[in-house]
Order: structure tokens, then C-alpha cells, then sequence
């Protein structure tokens, strides 16, 4: 039976570290570290977290801002609100929340934000940084950087010898994946829809990453024993045992038969989520330290 990786446990100690890096911001730069989370349209699921962000942020001492557009909002008006974030002194770190509507181009949105305030690491500077060792001044993207923490509390720091596979290859999560699992020594595969037999590719895995947005899609006799699953989709989904019009989140990996073979696994909800909160705290803080020019912690 898998134990179960506590991803919420895991990010209440991470912002502990977060809240103790901004005081040491206020006391020795005079700083407030500030984040600016910019919104278009009426996505509900995505207001629902872009206000857990606000309210995490106010938790660690930050300023909090939020900006909320219309869904017709036009590239140039957008461009716009983020030339002026970048540069806004309070504002340390934004972040743009994806998907955008269809009509606007989310690539040179994001593009378009400061490298030193791209906090969920999707500029081509921190992608490049990334992905050639430099860990001192990049920002990594937050899902997989808090994914790699639940796999660094379990295998250590080192994974020489371990094969990794993520299933998934956005440049939100599953090729910084790639890179954070290579860089700690794993040897690491990257599937995805056009991979041929993905559960034998699953198979191999002492460290399988599932981040598709496939519900149940990982089965049981996809996981080789003992292995560590790390479950990144979420997927809202009907409950009516919960009553009537009830939904409930479910992951990748189809829970119930993997916890039985599986060493170890996140839940959903409660695994990979809360670490994301987590780590674009952790990332807004090195960020504001960083442009405030104090040392910046490491999480
Ligand atoms: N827990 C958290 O904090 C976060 C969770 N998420 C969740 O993670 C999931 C993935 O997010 P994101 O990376 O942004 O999603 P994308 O939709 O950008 O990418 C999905 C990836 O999964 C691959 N894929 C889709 N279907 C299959 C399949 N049947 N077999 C193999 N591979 C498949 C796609 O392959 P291809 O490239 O070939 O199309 C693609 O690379 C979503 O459920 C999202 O909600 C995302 C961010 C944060
Ligand atoms: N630019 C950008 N960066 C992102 O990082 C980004 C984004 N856009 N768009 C959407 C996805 C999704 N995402 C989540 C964050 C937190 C939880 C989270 O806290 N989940 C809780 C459950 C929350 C609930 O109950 O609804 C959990 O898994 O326990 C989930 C998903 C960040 N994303």
C-alpha cells in the first residue's frame, strides 16, 4: 500500500520559509515584496484559484494585486497592463493566468513580462536558465518546482540510477520537469500523446510524473511496484454520491488501484496543488529580494 505524500504539509513548511523571508525583506531592504496575478475572461475554476493566490500572498506579508480584465480584451490593452507592472517598483513578480481566450496570443503575453518578474518561469530567459544550470538568477516555473520538492522528500537530492518518466510536455510543466528531474541526476523520459505503448514507457518508471489533464488515465498495472507517482492533473469532475449536482477533483492516475502498487503517491486534491501555491510565494519572494538586492533564499 503507497503511502501518501503530503503535499499540503509539505507547502505549510515551505510558506513558514516564505513569511520568514519577507520579514527579513521589510526589516533589512524596507521591501514589500508585491504580486500582481492578471486574469482575463470569467474561467470560474480559474478564479477560484487566483484567489486562494491573493489570499496566500496576503498570508506571506505581500502586497496583493489582481487585475481582472473582460474576455474581450484586446492583445494591445494587455500588453499594455503588463508593460506598466513591469515597471511598477511595488510589483516584484506577476503572473498572467493561463489559458488566455483564444483571440489573444498567450505566447507574447507572457513573453512580454519582465525576466526578473516572470514568476512562474515561462519567459525564454528563465526557460533558457533552466535548462542550462543556472539556478542563481532563473525563476523556475512553480508546479514543477514544487512537484520536485515531493520528489526530493522522498528520494533525497540525488537520483542517480532512478528513471523518471513525465507523461506531458507543456512549457508550463512538463519539460521544466524534464529538466529539474535531469539536473538532480535521473535519467528521464518525456511522453506524451504521440508516444507509442505509454504504459510499458510508464513501466519503467522509479519516478513517474502524470501531467496530461486525462482523468484516471494511469492505471494500476502501468506502475511498476514500489514506484513514486507524482500526480499533476486535476480534473473537476461529477459526484453524484456526494449529492445531487456535487463535482469532486480527481488526477491523472487512477487512484485507488495505484496506491496499491505504487511505494509512494500525491493525492488529488492535496498533493501537487498546494506545493504550486507554495512555490510562486517562494518564487515572489526570491524575486523581490533578488530586485531589492539581498540575498535571496533557496526553497
Ligand atoms: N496541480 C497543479 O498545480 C497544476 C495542475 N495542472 C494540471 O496538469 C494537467 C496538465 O497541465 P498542462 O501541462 O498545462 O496541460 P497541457 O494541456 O498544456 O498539456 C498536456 C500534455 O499532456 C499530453 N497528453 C494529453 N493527452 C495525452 C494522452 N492521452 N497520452 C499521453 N499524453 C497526453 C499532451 O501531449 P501533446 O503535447 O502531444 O499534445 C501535452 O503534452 C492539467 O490537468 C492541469 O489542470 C497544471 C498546472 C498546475
Ligand atoms: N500562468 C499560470 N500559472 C499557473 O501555475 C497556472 C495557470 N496559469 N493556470 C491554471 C493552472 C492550475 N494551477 C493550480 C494551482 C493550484 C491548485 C490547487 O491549489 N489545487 C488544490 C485544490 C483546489 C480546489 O479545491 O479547487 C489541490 O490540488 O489540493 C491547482 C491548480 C495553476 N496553474
Amino acid at each position: 500500500m503507497a503511502s501518501v505524500i503530503d503535499g499540503k504539509a509539505a507547502a505549510t513548511a515551505v510558506l513558514a520559509d516564505v513569511t520568514a523571508a519577507s520579514e527579513r525583506l521589510k526589516r533589512e531592504a524596507g521591501v514589500q515584496a508585491g504580486l500582481a496575478v492578471v486574469i482575463v475572461g470569467d474561467d470560474p475554476a480559474s478564479h477560484v484559484y487566483v484567489a486562494s493566490k491573493g489570499k496566500r500572498a496576503e498570508a506571506c506579508g505581500f502586497r496583493s494585486v489582481q487585475h481582472t480584465l473582460p474576455a474581450d480584451t484586446e492583445q494591445a490593452d494587455l500588453l499594455a497592463l503588463v508593460e506598466r507592472l513591469n515597471a511598477d517598483e511595488a510589483i516584484h513578480g506577476i503572473l498572467v493566468q493561463l489559458p488566455l481566450p483564444g483571440h489573444l496570443d498567450a505566447s507574447s503575453v507572457t513573453q512580454a513580462i519582465r525576466p526578473e518578474k516572470d514568476v512562474d518561469g515561462l519567459t525564454v530567459v528563465n526557460a533558457g536558465k533552466l535548462m542550462s544550470g543556472d539556478r542563481s538568477s532563473g525563476l523556475v516555473s512553480c508546479t514543477p518546482a514544487g512537484a520536485m520538492r515531493l520528489v526530493r522528500d522522498v528520494h533525497g537530492e540525488d537520483l542517480s540510477g532512478l528513471e523518471a518518466v513525465v507523461v506531458g510536455r507543456s512549457n508550463l510543466f512538463g519539460k521544466p520537469m524534464g529538466q529539474l528531474l535531469l539536473a538532480a541526476n535521473a535519467t528521464v523520459t518525456m511522453a506524451h500523446s504521440r508516444t507509442a505503448d505509454l504504459s510499458a514507457v510508464c513501466r519503467r518508471a522509479d519516478i513517474l510524473v502524470a501531467a496530461t489533464g486525462r482523468a484516471g488515465m494511469v492505471r494500476g498495472d502501468w506502475i511498476k511496484p514500489g514506484a513514486t507517482i507524482i500526480d499533476v492533473g486535476i480534473t473537476r469532475i461529477d459526484a453524484p454520491e456526494r449529492g445531487p449536482g456535487k463535482t469532486r477533483l480527481v488526477g491523472d492516475v487512477a487512484h485507488d488501484e495505484a496506491e496499491a502498487v505504487a511505494g509512494a503517491m500525491t493525492p488529488v486534491p492535496g498533493g501537487v496543488g498546494p506545493m504550486t501555491i507554495a512555490m510562486l510565494m517562494a518564487n515572489t519572494v526570491i524575486a523581490a529580494c533578488r530586485q531589492a538586492g539581498i540575498e535571496a533564499p533557496s526553497f
